[in-house]
């Protein structure tokens, strides 16, 4: 039955459609621990809204000419961090995008501000559990490449946690597909978009 197919996708359609609209220049800036998805469900994420995905790390690695792992070993986390914020300074210029970012981003406070300014912030909020099982796939995060990274990890949990909750719009990162959590941020960032059009004081601090 064409037609009762057809109504379901058109509000699906319209609903991208205004989020897009509504986003004018700004970014859709993905935040949060590593682990929380926001490179994998950041792409396609971007895909359904039809926008360009750009990704925070690969960007610093094309500039550097290194990976993330040969830039900490041979300068250091603070060398890593000023090339983070400069090359994300400049992604934000050129929004609309989907832009992930790396886990420790969102804490510089330079950063943090320009994020405020050039864009709508989505925190995917992740359990330790969670944020474990997914890391745990690969080596490329040098900050966990340490005896006990789960100890870490919960640092950074206790450390960041308070800073991204300064997101625009938070998400819980659950086991479900990548599709659902797609979902999730597509209806959230809808629910937020008919709150501020509504005039929700809440929304205007
Ligand atoms: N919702 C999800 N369900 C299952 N696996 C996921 C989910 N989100 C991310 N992953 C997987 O977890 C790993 C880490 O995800 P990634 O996007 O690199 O995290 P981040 O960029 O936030 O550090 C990848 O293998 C990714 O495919
Ligand atoms: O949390 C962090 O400080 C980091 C997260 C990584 O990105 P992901 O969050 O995408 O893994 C990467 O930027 C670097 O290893 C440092
Ligand atoms: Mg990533």
């Amino acid at each position: 039955m064409p037609h009762r197919n057809a109504e379901p996708n058109s509000d699906r359609d319209r609903q991208l459609a205004e989020i897009r609209r509504s986003l004018g220049e700004k970014s859709l800036v993905l935040i949060g621990l590593m682990g929380a998805g926001k490179s994998a469900v950041g792409r396609r994420l971007a895909t359904s809204l039809n926008l360009p995905f750009t990704d925070a790390d690969s960007e610093i690695e094309a500039a550097a000419g290194q990976s993330i792992g040969e830039i900490f070993a041979e300068h250091g986390e603070a060398y890593f961090r000023t090339g983070e914020r400069k090359v994300i300074a400049r992604l934000l210029e050129n929004g609309p995008q989907v832009l992930a970012t790396g886990g420790g981003a969102y804490v510089d406070p330079e950063t943090r501000t320009a994020i405020k300014e050039h864009g709508i912030s989505i925190w995917l909020k992740a359990n330790l559990r969670v944020l474990m099982k997914r890391v745990g796939r690969r080596d490329n995060r040098p900050l966990l490449q340490v005896d006990n990274p789960e100890t870490v990890m919960k640092r950074l949990m206790a450390e960041r946690n308070p800073v991204y909750a300064q997101a625009d719009i938070t998400v819980e990162s659950k086991e479900a597909p990548h599709e659902v959590m797609v979902s999730s941020i597509i209806d959230a960032l809808s629910a937020r978009l008919a709150q501020e059009s509504a005039g929700d004081p809440a929304k205007a601090q």
